[in-house]
């Protein structure tokens, strides 16, 4: 009864996308979740985030126009808004489950583990497949100091019922500067507490200065070059405690990375190696056991662990595993802060660009008082360009905006289609819309 041509352990963004493609194929499929179906993304990842921080943009947005038109700035009612988010949150696994049931795709609820290459355990059930995907994706790590267990997670914040007065995030990465940015504009005190003196340190370190500006300016502090050293939860309260360094607030949330979820899935029985940035493929996401493949959060790359990788993966594996192919080759990648403002960026970075400077062309934009940014009063606009010296095409950019994803996903595609600064000139956009301003960039 349970052996399947292929079996994918994970129902998340990278898992549904493969079951369908491979189930229309012919195969038979099972997948295995053991949480919520629909994985991070749609759960407690990007989508309740977007939700808490619509209404967050909706508030700054209109309280950059008081006096310019809008009388006054509209409150966060937090329940409300939480209220909202489930409205999205609560169908989805649910929803997710029954679309794989109803298109014959064969479901398990439970913890998936190795017994061999071609056996799985879920629960009390075995599983056999000639095919298995780890889909697994990423929990969030642990500080590993005493009294580490009083710390919350991105998870409980995109849950909390009312916001607490005083809060800190413990580690300065993606998800402490979104998710601060939500908490300082709905109210509350915000920390971020980094161990060194460089957080988001994927990011152009100008932009993350400006980025850190303004967030500062909605009431958020950095605690820079503090290493946690133990948590103490005393009459209802987090003390957070480093050398020279004490902070007592209501609510502390790690948020020092996330660990793969390749631990907890007897990997030794089978011979797949793990490092601590996931699991090892190669260039097919095979691992070194020939039949079982992995994908998404889950695997050990140096490219942005985003839902759109993991789809991306997805959509390589429904062709790799009916037709054995060409190597995965993946398009440059965006990737966005969604703080207030918003910090995104693509291609050659603008550090690679100032130290190549034979190579790149780097022009820094300030495009504040630029039309598209003035009339809503946007306190900064910002762009980073580099540029091919030899062939004129747009290789990289960084962008702090309100806005700024709208025009990296625009650098996006001309990076990815070869265009010069001269072609892009050549097109007509909308105006007045972020997309007129491309020819004035680089
Ligand atoms: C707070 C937050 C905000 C984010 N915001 C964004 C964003 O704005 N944009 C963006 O692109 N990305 C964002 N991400 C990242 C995004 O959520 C992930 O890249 C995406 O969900 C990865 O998909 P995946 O299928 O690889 O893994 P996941 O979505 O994590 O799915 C893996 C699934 O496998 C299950 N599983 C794990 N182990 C087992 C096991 N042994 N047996 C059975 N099931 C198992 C898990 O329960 C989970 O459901 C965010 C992440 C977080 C945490
Ligand atoms: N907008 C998006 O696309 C988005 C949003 C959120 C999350 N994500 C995904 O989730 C991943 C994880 O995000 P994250 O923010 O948890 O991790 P991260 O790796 O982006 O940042 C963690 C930060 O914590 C720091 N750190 C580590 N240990 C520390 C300690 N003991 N004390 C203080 N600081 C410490 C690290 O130096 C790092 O800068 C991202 O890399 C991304 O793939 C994406």
């Amino acid at each position: 009864m349970n052996q399947f041509n292929t079996v994918i352990i994970g129902g998340g963004p990278a898992g549904l996308g493969l079951a369908y493609p491979l189930h229309s194929a012919g195969q038979k499929v099972a997948v295995v979740e053991e949480n919520k179906w629909g994985g991070t993304c749609p759960n407690r990842g990007c989508d309740p985030k977007k939700v808490l921080l619509g209404a967050v943009e909706a508030q700054v947005k209109s309280d950059q126009l008081v006096g310019r038109g809008l009388n006054q700035t509209p409150q966060i009612n937090w329940p409300q808004l939480m209220k909202f988010k489930q409205t999205f949150t609560d169908p989805v696994s649910d929803n997710s489950r029954a679309g794989l049931v109803s298109a014959g795709i064969e479901v398990f609820d439970g913890h998936a583990s190795f017994v061999d290459e071609h056996t799985l355990s879920v629960g009390e059930q075995t599983i056999t497949a000639d095919r298995f995907v780890i889909a697994t994706g990423q929990r969030p790590g642990r500080l590993n100091v005493p009294g580490d267990e009083y710390l919350l997670t991105s998870t409980d914040f995109l849950s909390l019922p009312t916001m607490p007065a005083k809060i800190a995030f413990i580690g300065g990465g993606y998800i402490a500067f979104e998710l601060a940015a939500i908490a300082a504009v709905a109210g509350a005190e915000v920390h971020i507490i980094h161990h060194n003196e460089r957080p988001l340190k994927q990011f152009a370190q100008a932009a993350v200065a400006e980025l850190m500006n303004q967030l500062e300016a909605k009431g958020v502090q950095f605690d820079l070059n503090v290493e946690t050293q133990s948590i103490k939860r005393e009459a209802d309260q987090t003390v957070i405690q480093a050398p020279n360094y004490e902070l007592t607030v209501d609510q502390a949330f790690v948020t020092s990375g996330r660990v793969a979820n390749a631990d907890t899935l007897n990997l030794a029985a089978i011979g797949v190696e793990a490092d601590r940035h996931g699991i090892v493929v190669n260039d097919h996401l095979q691992t070194a056991q020939p039949n079982i493949y992995a994908m998404g959060d889950v695997v050990a790359k140096r490219i942005p662990k985003l839902t759109p990788v993991s789809g991306f993966e997805a959509a390589y594996l429904s062709q790799e595993l009916v037709e054995s192919g060409a190597a995965i080759h993946y398009p440059e990648i965006p990737t966005v802060v969604f703080g207030m403002p918003r910090l995104a960026q693509v291609g050659i970075s603008w550090q690679t660009a100032q130290e190549q400077s034979d190579k790149y062309r780097s022009q820094v934009s300030d495009m504040t008082n630029w039309f598209t940014y003035k009339h809503l009063n946007e306190p900064l606009a910002k762009a980073w360009m580099v540029v091919d010296k030899q062939t004129d095409q747009i290789v990289g950019a960084t962008v702090i905006s309100n806005e700024a994803e709208t025009l990296v996903n625009y650098l996006t595609q001309i990076i990815n289609t070869g265009q010069t600064m001269k072609q892009v000139k050549e097109q007509v956009f909308l105006y007045p819309t972020e997309a007129s301003d491309l020819e004035y960039l680089g």
